[in-house]
């Protein structure tokens, strides 16, 4: 991913994902691996200017493009792997877990879901993708307290498969990953694979409209509008202090 400053999505973005990711199903890879060309920032998930006064109609199409994403990202049937070289919140942790592996470099990085936050509700078909990679209490612990763990403790809880002591050393981790199904047959290794993402791919393919008039409603609300508001003016102060 390369959108700097800090690999945002915007609707732009997706589109052009969307399009790589039908790019990449036609050929016959062994895996992909996604990582970032920006130092320190894997993600900063969705880009909040989207969302914060947005015009209606490009709202609904920014969540659609969202699950365009999230349904090819999760039915690839090749190996997917994260090499996370930075932060990784919200969004850019929902793109990690898209994947079947995911090594993050060691460094003063945060990764998790920290929609509650914003004001924002993590959908249905979100927090399946986060209780399938670890534990339904501690999916529930972290969304519904916005936690983004460090490196460490997303280790410990399983958030992440590994620690890499840098980009390179994790895409070789990621690399390795993928060698691993060199003798699965491809066809066995898919099927296996979208059926263990059945949940997620289930319930975003069935409530799509329901999923998006439910975003929409939440960013619609003024007191989410206001929370944003908030929001971005810290991003934006950062910097002065
Ligand atoms: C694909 C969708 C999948 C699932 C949907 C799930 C729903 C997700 C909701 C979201 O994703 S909401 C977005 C939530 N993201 C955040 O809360 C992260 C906010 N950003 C940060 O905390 C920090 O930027 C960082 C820790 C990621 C990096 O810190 P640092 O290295 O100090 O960089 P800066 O903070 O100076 O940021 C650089 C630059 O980028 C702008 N920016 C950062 N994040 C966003 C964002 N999410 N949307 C828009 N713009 C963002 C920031 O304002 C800076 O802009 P400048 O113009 O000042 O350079």
């Amino acid at each position: 991913m390369q959108r700097p400053p800090a690999n945002t999505f915007n609707l732009e973005y997706l589109h052009e994902i969307t399009n790589s990711l039908d790019e990449i199903s036609k050929q016959k890879l062994k895996g992909v691996i996604l990582t970032s060309a920006i130092p320190n920032i894997f993600s900063a998930g969705l880009d909040i200017k989207e969302f914060y006064k947005p015009d209606l109609q490009r709202l609904e199409n920014f969540w659609s493009s969202v699950q365009d994403v999230f349904i090819k990202l999760l039915d690839l049937d090749f190996a997917t792997a994260a090499a996370i070289n930075g932060h990784a919140p919200a969004a850019g942790c929902v793109l990690s877990l898209s994947c079947e592996y995911r090594a993050m470099v060691n460094g003063n990085y945060k990764i998790g879901l920290n929609e509650a936050a914003l004001g924002i509700i993590t959908t249905p078909w979100i927090q399946a993708m986060m209780y399938q990679v670890i534990p339904m209490k501690h999916t529930e612990t972290a969304l519904t307290t916005a936690k983004l763990f460090d490196v460490d403790e997303a280790l410990q809880i399983g958030l992440i498969d590994e620690i890499a002591s840098n980009k390179e050393d994790a895409i070789n981790r990621c690399k390795q990953y993928i060698r691993k199904f060199d003798k699965i047959p491809l066809h066995a290794r898919a099927l296996t694979k979208q059926r263990m993402r059945q949940t997620p791919i289930k319930i975003l393919r069935e409530q799509r409209d329901e999923d998006i008039r439910m975003f929409v409603d939440v960013v619609m609300n003024p007191s989410v509008q206001d929370n944003l508001k908030d929001y971005v003016e810290k991003l934006k102060n950062k910097k002065k202090k």
